[in-house]
Parts: C-alpha cells; sequence; structure tokens
C-alpha cells in the first residue's frame, strides 16, 4: 500500500530509471548477437527482468546487477529448446518481440504470462508470423496465451499494419532477419523506432522509407556496449507533478528524447508549460537530454491523430495533469488503450473519477474538465503499473491522504518511484 499526502511542491535535480523499451531490446539482442554485450543504465523492472529470464531459460549467460548487465551472446541460432513454458510476466513487450524472434527458432517454445497478459490480443503479431511460415497456436485460434510457436523456415513478407504498434512492426522485423529474402513492414502512423535504432548499432542493414521499414535475411548481429537513457514515460510522472503543484521545478537528468516518445514534451508545450531541453546529445543512436521542467498554468487541449503512438503510455498522467488545467481536454483516436495491461480509458476514468475529477470516457479516448478540486482516496492500481503512479501524482494535489493499493505493481517500469517522490516532495 502506498500512502501519499499533498505536497507544497516539487524541488531537485533527479534522474528516472533506464527505459524500459530500450532496456528489453538490449537484451534481446545482446542474447542473438556474436559476442559479449554490456548494458549500463538497464532498467532493473519487472518487465524487463522477465525478458532476461525467459533468455536465460534458452541457455544464454546472463549476469544482472542493478542496471549493470552483461549477456554472452551465442549468435542467432545459439539459443537452445526451453525444457519449461518461458514466463514473460506482465510484459506485453517480452512476449510479442519474442514471438518474432522464437518463430525462427528450430525448436518448441510456450510462452504464457499473469492475468493481464492472457486478456491481451496476440493476433496482432501472429498472424504475419504465420503468414510468414511460423506453426503458432494459442487460445481461441492464436488470440490469447499460451502461445504455443513452433519456429523455423521462414519466408519474407511486406505487411501492412492496420496498427501503429512497435510491439508488431519489431516481431515480423526481426522474424524477417531469418526469412528468405526481403521483410517490409509499413504502419499507419510512426510508432516508436527503437528496434530499427538498436540493429543498426548491432550492425544490422535496416531501410526506412517514409513509414516502411524493411530487413534483408540472413543478417548477424554483433555484440556491443549499450548506454540506456532515463525513460521519458518514466519521467512524464514527474513532469505532470511539476505542471500541478505551484511554484515547483525539476531538472531531469539523462532522458531519452527520440521523436517517436516526445510527445509527451509536445502537449505539455502546447498546454503552455515551461519545458527546456538541455545539453542534448546522441548516444547509441538515440537522442538523449537533460529536461529543466518549471510549474506553469496549463490549458486544455485536444490530443488526437499521429501524436498518439507517441505518447501512448503517457495518457493517464496526462489525463491527471489535466484536472488541472483551465478549460476542457479532449483525447481522441488512443483505442489502443484498452489493450494495455488494464483498459486504460476504463481504469483511468474509475480510478479519477474517485478523487472527484470531471472526466468521462468515449470510444477512442476521454473528456477531462480542468480546475477540478481533487479529494483524496482509496485508489487500486488494478495491476497496472501506469494508473498507480499516475493516481499517485492526483495524490498530491488532493485534499487529505490517498491510498494506492495493489502499488507492487509499479515495479513493473519504476523500481523507486515512492522513495524518489518522497524526495522531492516538499
Ligand atoms: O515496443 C515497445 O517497447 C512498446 C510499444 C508500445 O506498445 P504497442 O506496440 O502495443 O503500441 C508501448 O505501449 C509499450 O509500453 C512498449
Ligand atoms: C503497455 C506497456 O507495456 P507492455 O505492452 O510491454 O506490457 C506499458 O509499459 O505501459
Amino acid at each position: 500500500m502506498l500512502r501519499v499526502q499533498p505536497t507544497n511542491q516539487i524541488k531537485g535535480t533527479i534522474r528516472v530509471p533506464g527505459d524500459k523499451s530500450i532496456s528489453h531490446r538490449a537484451v534481446m539482442f545482446g542474447a542473438l548477437a556474436k559476442g559479449t554485450t554490456t548494458i549500463e543504465g538497464f532498467l532493473p523492472g519487472a518487465d524487463c527482468l522477465s525478458t532476461i529470464g525467459c533468455f536465460q531459460q534458452m541457455g544464454i549467460q546472463i549476469e544482472q546487477k542493478g542496471d549493470r548487465v552483461t549477456v554472452q551472446g551465442q549468435g542467432w541460432f545459439g539459443l537452445q529448446e526451453p525444457t519449461a513454458r518461458l514466463d514473460v510476466g506482465n510484459s506485453g513487450t517480452t512476449i510479442r518481440l519474442m514471438a518474432g524472434i522464437m518463430a525462427t527458432q528450430p525448436f518448441h517454445v510456450v510462452m504464457e504470462g499473469d492475468e493481464s497478459i492472457a486478456k491481451r490480443p496476440m493476433r496482432r503479431v501472429i498472424g504475419p508470423l504465420r503468414q510468414m511460415g511460423a506453426k503458432i497456436d494459442g487460445r481461441k485460434d492464436g488470440e490469447y496465451t499460451p502461445l504455443s510457436i513452433r519456429g523455423g523456415q521462414l519466408q519474407g513478407m511486406s505487411y501492412e499494419s492496420p496498427v501503429a504498434s512497435a510491439q508488431v512492426k519489431s516481431a515480423i522485423l526481426l522474424a524477417g532477419l531469418q526469412a528468405e529474402g526481403e521483410t517490409s513492414v509499413t504502419e499507419p502512423h510512426l510508432s516508436r523506432d527503437h528496434t530499427e535504432r538498436m540493429l543498426q548499432a548491432f550492425g544490422v542493414h535496416v531501410e526506412r522509407d517514409g513509414l516502411t521499414v524493411r530487413v534483408k535475411g540472413g543478417q548477424e548481429l554483433q555484440g556491443r556496449a549499450i548506454h540506456v537513457p532515463g525513460d521519458i514515460s518514466s519521467a512524464a510522472f514527474l513532469i505532470a507533478a511539476v505542471m500541478m503543484v505551484p511554484g515547483s521545478s525539476l531538472l531531469i537528468e539523462n532522458v531519452g528524447i527520440n521523436p517517436s516518445r516526445t510527445g509527451i514534451i509536445d502537449v505539455v508545450k502546447a498546454m503552455g508549460g515551461s519545458l527546456e531541453l538541455l545539453n542534448e546529445r546522441v548516444v547509441n543512436e538515440e537522442p538523449v537530454a537533460d529536461l529543466l521542467v518549471t510549474y506553469s498554468r496549463l490549458q486544455g487541449i485536444e490530443i488526437a491523430g499521429d501524436i498518439i503512438p507517441r505518447l501512448i503510455d503517457e495518457i493517464p498522467v496526462i489525463a491527471v495533469m489535466a484536472t488541472q488545467a483551465n478549460g476542457q481536454t479532449v483525447i481522441r483516436d488512443a483505442q489502443e488503450l484498452k489493450v494495455k495491461e488494464t483498459d486504460r480509458i476504463a481504469t483511468v476514468v474509475s480510478q479519477l473519477s474517485k478523487f472527484g475529477a470531471n472526466i468521462v470516457p468515449t470510444d477512442d479516448g476521454m473528456i477531462i474538465e480542468g480546475s477540478a478540486k481533487l479529494n483524496g482516496a482509496v485508489i487500486d492500481s488494478m495491476g497496472d503499473h501506469r494508473i498507480g503512479m499516475a493516481m499517485a501524482i492526483a495524490g498530491l494535489v488532493a485534499e487529505g491522504e490517498t491510498v494506492i493499493e495493489n502499488d507492487e505493481a509499479i515495479n513493473v517500469s519504476f523500481p523507486g518511484f515512492a522513495e524518489l517522490l518522497q524526495r522531492i516532495s516538499q
């Protein structure tokens, strides 16, 4: 149980844990590469630990101490058939990217995870992988876990994805790396492109043409050193806190600012918030900066279209922030929220309503009235890390105490969240 008290001010210079998307990929690509990969700034959150566990079950030596990891890659076909089911825990990224990798392997695996993973759609990756020749089955014709995969000879394909999903794009591209001929994925809007960037860092040739990404089969990855920047999706909770508590300011150092992830920065600026990028640099093909965030009275806005995939995981905390803006905020085109760890349209609305916020769900988003007076509440994270953290941030401006039940979910992406919040709350 996490107890949150209202705060007078947020102040300090901080770092947030490593980027979750980049940490997963560093372990996966390191395990498939030839030679050693060292990772610094790794996110030791439950999701990324699930990825490590899966590769250890397939015989890969991985040593992890805090945010440092060493992976002894054996080459793409150096994995061994596991003797038990692979447990992906709560992690959609793990199961979907690994489905693409497993589709190329000459053995059988079964993957499953927790109750939340059991409800998340898998046919979006299983469908195209089957078309490439992989034998995959699962509950409801492959829509749900457990997934059973017998990989083998794949044929390259051109895939037009109906959703802007980095997990779908990545699964197909990874399978394409060992398929015959060329594989391309075209998406309706750009989703995060960490896979494309990191494959290049591991020596793979990747071509991009607008919204289409292309790889040729038969490419090898070479082990290397990876530095993971801080996760902008984690920084988002603290940015929102600063924008809600008058007089606050925060310097958040070493945050990844890949343009496919910076929708939160664009939204804060469009709402009238002061957010400066300092010390911009590029580390392992990924742009990084320090963020200087200063309290500003925000104005409600409309958030829709191309920006949605660039801030999809930040919507719960954007909704919280919008309760303190002037006027109304409307979020549209965000149906994907319904298939995350929880249905995040439903859970954001149900939990934020407990504070007395004026928020209504729509088919593809939500409408939030600003200038709301929030009252402390007893909240359930519903097992969803981002819901737990977003509601803790709401608690900072609510009157009286807020209690977050099932707060252990926060460890999925942000170990140390409660302690950090305590440290910067004055
Ligand atoms: O590829 C990734 O690392 C992720 C992609 C996104 O999911 P989708 O691909 O389902 O949009 C995002 O919500 C998730 O937190 C991480
Ligand atoms: C949706 C998320 O992750 P995943 O899909 O990897 O479970 C998230 O971290 O908000």
